[in-house]
């Protein structure tokens, strides 16, 4: 799959000017409120006209400006999922879902109504109508209602913005089964860089209707630039999972040449997972640490320093060949006179990490 989007629109006072290309598997559009991404998404749908641009998946023009092609959003074979679930409210869960693959093709209609309805979770809610579903549960029938249409392309609009932090830990791993067992590519337009953390293969960074940034998640997200609050700034791992104790609920990571303990979750030993290190949850020391109740205490080296005018240092860490940013305060930094080459030992409180 290759999605072409190039895409100029005026809107009032506010311009968008963006283009990506996307090749598989889940791309985010990530930026803060106001930065043009329901404007983009709403131009991939064939919802919106650009001024000026195109919008080709697969060698096949869907919007191209210069040509004066514009397929209608009905014609385009797309799948949507929205804030809201937008279920018809007089239907049962079944019938809501049977309306979905009305639309689609007919070869594609049938066999694969079990496969989704057993992807998401859905079987128990079946016979139920939408007013007796919890929140998650109708975002969960809405998804599985644009996939039994056999989308081309799934275009999900901040899924889970309408969610409480419970509901949104439910349905994460729904999503990310979707991502690894189907091969529908999907647009996913967040503002939550967990969200996007747990779930983007390639990452767009939108800022004031341009691209500031765009590449695979892992290098986007551990740009400090990459959190639009300095509380979410951190780095993203990626590892595999290479034994889970019981007995302390505890999961071992193997990183590029080091290991990391994550507690909680039954992680699958020889899964990969990606693990977010939020920066102001390291902590720095000269020497290696004892007596301490932090289990992950890794060896690394000082590779860049970016003080900031509150008073605090970023710091990149090289941790054998893994990248974790560490922020701490410039007069820590002083105290332990540290310098881009040093050695030093990162505490990484366990707690902070999900896989
Ligand atoms: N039809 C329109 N006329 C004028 N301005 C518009 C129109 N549509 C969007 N805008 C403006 O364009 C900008 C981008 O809006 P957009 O909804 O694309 O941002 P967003 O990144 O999706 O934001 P949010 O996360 O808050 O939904 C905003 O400043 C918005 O006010």
């Amino acid at each position: 799959m290759t999605l072409i989007v190039e895409a100029k629109q005026r809107l009032g006072a506010f311009s968008l000017n963006a283009a990506f290309t996307s090749e598989r598997g889940v791309t985010a559009l990530f930026g803060r409120s106001g930065s043009g991404k329901t404007s983009l998404i709403r131009i991939i749908a064939g919802l919106a006209r650009p001024d000026e641009g195109r919008v080709i998946l697969d060698g096949e023009a869907l919007t191209e400006t210069a040509a004066g092609t514009f397929v209608p959003k009905h014609r385009r074979r797309f799948g949507y999922v929205f804030q809201e679930a937008r279920l018809f409210p007089h239907f049962s869960v079944r019938a809501n879902l049977s309306y979905g693959r009305w639309f689609a093709a007919r070869a594609a209609r049938g066999e694969n109504f079990d496969r989704i309805v057993d992807l998401l979770g859905i079987e128990p809610l079946l016979e139920r109508s939408p007013a007796k579903l919890s929140g998650g549960e109708k975002q969960r029938v809405a998804i599985g209602r644009a996939l039994l249409s056999a989308p081309r392309l799934l275009l999900m609009d901040e899924p889970l913005a309408a969610l409480d932090a419970a509901r949104k830990a439910e349905i994460l791993p729904y999503l990310q089964r979707l991502r690894d067992e189907t091969d529908i590519p999907i647009v996913y337009v967040s503002h939550s860089i967990t969200e996007v953390a747990r779930l983007a293969n390639q990452v767009v960074v939108l800022s004031d209707g341009k691209v500031e940034a765009t590449g695979p998640a892992v290098d986007i997200l551990s740009r400090p630039s990459a959190a639009a609050d300095r509380k979410e700034a951190g780095s993203l791992l990626e590892g595999t999972v290479e034994s889970f104790d019981a007995l302390h609920r505890l999961s071992t990571v193997a990183l590029k040449s080091c290991q990391l303990h994550i507690p909680g979750a039954a992680l699958t030993p020889g899964k990969p997972v990606r693990i977010r290190v939020p920066s102001r949850d390291v902590m720095l020391a000269t020497t290696r640490p004892e007596g301490l109740s932090a289990l992950n205490i890794l060896e690394a080296r000082i590779e860049q320093m970016s003080p900031s005018e509150d008073g605090t240092v970023e710091i990149r860490l090289d941790c054998g060949g893994d990248a974790i940013l560490s922020r701490i305060t410039a007069l820590s930094c002083e105290r332990l006179d540290l310098r881009p080459g040093k050695t030093v030992f990162a505490v990484i409180k366990t707690v902070a990490l999900e896989a």
